[in-house]
């Protein structure tokens, strides 16, 4: 039982019908002030049906109640107090997590589907750092709904049909070099989609040529299918790259191409709901309340990244029947989710409720937007290895010695990039800067990956075995202790709180606070005092090392032993 169904329980006891459980529960408040006790209820809400003044309801409350399982409880003005049994409370926290290890706070699976469509880059255009927010947030989400009970499939939309391989086929016949693309694929289709967007915004022929190849591919022509196919192979060489550098993996790597097929059936839908209309020669799908329709097939007859979005949608849940289906995708594509949704919605499809893009902001450099068409990108490959080695001339500095260093190295470089992307909230963009985010010091991965280090080290020089103390009592009433026990009881509502609002930032700010505590508590504690709370100190080490992992891994970001 947590701390607030033990509060919601002694207070229901007492007020009978007048309020439930739930209401009770969510009621209930955290004081700023650790003098005010450790969860607060306002009477506010019952003085109507009482018809007495809230400070009266607080005092009968506070008196009536039992105060079993509590230091005390007090009635403060409107509010009633609740202190919570500091070693009873210790005990049960840190018995817990010594018995579960890092299956603490992990829920039953349930059984139930959630899709992820994530990374999902673009075939023959660099893997920006948007597209590396949508990996790593998207791979932490399935890491936390997993461990709430779900089935994560994750799902990279690659980015592999549309207009722009018109394009790259037009620049390619026009001054393509074999050699040169099988040396370098994607900075060389890069070039060549650069030199050509130049040339299109000059020279209006360019635009109908790359509409026809297009066109061609999409009615499966042998030429242009054959080029397409050879961008595509070779991009996957560098994204995998990239994604083994990261860990993260795939359950599907069906792109926007592998719809090709699946979309007369969507038209066809379209047309017997009566949804489609022509207008200006292109078909659409009309939507109140939006400032354009949705465009689903221009004159021409080509396919839009909507209709295939529509044709994945569906296939998803046939394919995977999903209890959500979350799209982890730039916050700039708020407008074509709002649509896909509406246009699924007019296609009687309910569960377009189900279906959450999940948005986020943009990162600069030194300030400035990036641009992959103005070739202002930040190059992820190099910048990985960058991170890298910062972090491995950290090591060399603070511990020459360390085992497994270029692994630790390794583990703690890429682990920063993810750790700072992952802190921010979703929304919020952050200037991308190497320097900060593999620094020890300050709300960092390292930080938090030292913290837990630096426990293991305590534990290893302790020869602590959690077995050895189940069972006993673990009391500990200091308030650095307490700091840190209140913490740990909370890990289950902040892993609640980041799945109901896709928030790995969350877990994130969770394992920087968690990390601090422990340090404060390091500070004023001699851990390894021989005396009757040793037990139970290295108990509390132990747990916040298990809870730091945990927290660490739900956000892709390995632990080391040591660092
Ligand atoms: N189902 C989707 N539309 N997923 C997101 C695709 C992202 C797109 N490839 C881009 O880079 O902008």
């Amino acid at each position: 039982m947590n701390d607030k169904q033990l509060v919601s329980q002694a207070l229901a006891a007492v007020l009978g019908d007048a309020l439930s459980n739930e209401a009770i529960s969510n009621l209930l408040e955290t004081p700023k002030k650790s003098e005010m006790g450790d969860l607060a209820f306002p009477a506010f809400s019952l003085a109507k049906s009482l018809r007495k003044a809230p400070n009266m309801i607080a005092a009968d409350i506070a008196e009536k109640i039992s105060s079993e399982g509590f230091e005390k409880i007090v009635a403060t003005g409107p509010y009633v107090n609740f202190f919570l049994d500091k070693s009873a409370t210790a005990t049960a926290v840190l018995s817990e997590i010594l018995s579960e290890g890092t299956a603490y706070a992990t829920l039953d699976q349930t059984g139930d589907n959630v899709a992820i469509d994530m990374s999902s880059p673009n075939i023959a255009k660099p893997f920006s750092i948007g597209h590396l927010r949508s990996t790593v947030i998207g791979d932490a989400l399935a890491k936390i709904y997993q461990k709430i009970g779900y089935n994560p499939v994750k799902i990279n939309h690659l980015g592999d049909w549309g207009k722009q391989f018109g394009m790259l086929i037009v620049a390619y016949k026009k001054y393509g070099n074999e050699a040169a693309i099988r040396q370098n694929p994607i900075s060389e289709l890069l070039k060549l989609y650069v030199q050509i967007n130049a040339e299109a915004a000059d020279d209006p022929t360019v635009d109908v040529e790359a509409r026809d190849w297009f066109l061609k591919l999409e009615n499966g022509d042998a030429e242009a299918l054959a080029l397409w196919q050879w961008f595509r192979d070779e991009s996957l060489v560098e994204f995998d790259r990239i994604y083994t550098e990261l860990g993260v993996e795939f359950d599907s790597m069906n792109g926007e191409a592998f719809y090709n097929d699946k979309m007369d059936e969507i038209i066809d839908i379209l047309s017997e709901k009566g949804l489609l209309t022509e207008s200006e020669g292109a078909t659409v799908v009309e939507l109140e309340g939006f400032e354009n329709p949705a465009l689903i097939k221009k004159s021409d007859g080509a396919t839009l990244y909507i209709t295939r979005d529509l044709a994945a949608a569906l296939y998803r849940k046939r394919t995977y029947k999903f209890a959500k289906s979350l799209y982890v995708v730039g916050q700039e594509q708020s407008g074509h989710f709002k649509q896909l949704k509406a246009v699924l919605k007019k296609m009687d499809y309910d569960w377009a409720d189900d279906i959450y893009h999940v948005p986020f902001g943009l990162v600069t450099k030194e300030g400035k937007k990036l641009s992959t068409r103005k070739g202002n990108v930040i190059l992820l490959e190099p910048t990985l290895h960058e991170a890298v080695k910062r972090a491995q001339a950290q090591i060399d500095a603070k511990n020459p010695d360390l085992p497994n260093k270029a692994a630790v190295a390794h583990a703690v470089g890429v682990g920063a990039i993810k750790f700072y992307d992952l802190k921010n909230e979703r929304l919020n963009g952050y200037d991308f800067n190497l320097e900060e985010m593999v620094s020890f010091e300050g709300e960092t991965g390292p930080y938090v990956q030292y913290a837990h280090a630096r426990i293991q080290s305590i534990l290893r020089k302790a020869n602590f075995q959690p077995d050895a103390v189940a069972g006993k009592t673990l009391a500990l009433t200091d308030d650095e202790s307490w700091e840190i026990i209140k913490l740990l009881q909370a890990f289950p509502d902040v892993i609640a709180r980041a799945a109901r609002t896709f928030e790995p930032s969350a877990i994130a700010k969770y394992a920087i606070n968690l990390a601090q505590a422990f340090n404060k508590y390091y500070a004023h504690t001699r851990i390894l005092d021989e005396n009757a709370e040793k037990d139970a100190r290295l108990a509390l080490a132990y747990a916040t090392g298990i809870v730091l992992r945990e927290s660490l891994r739900l956000l892709g970001v390995d632990a080391p032993e040591e660092m």
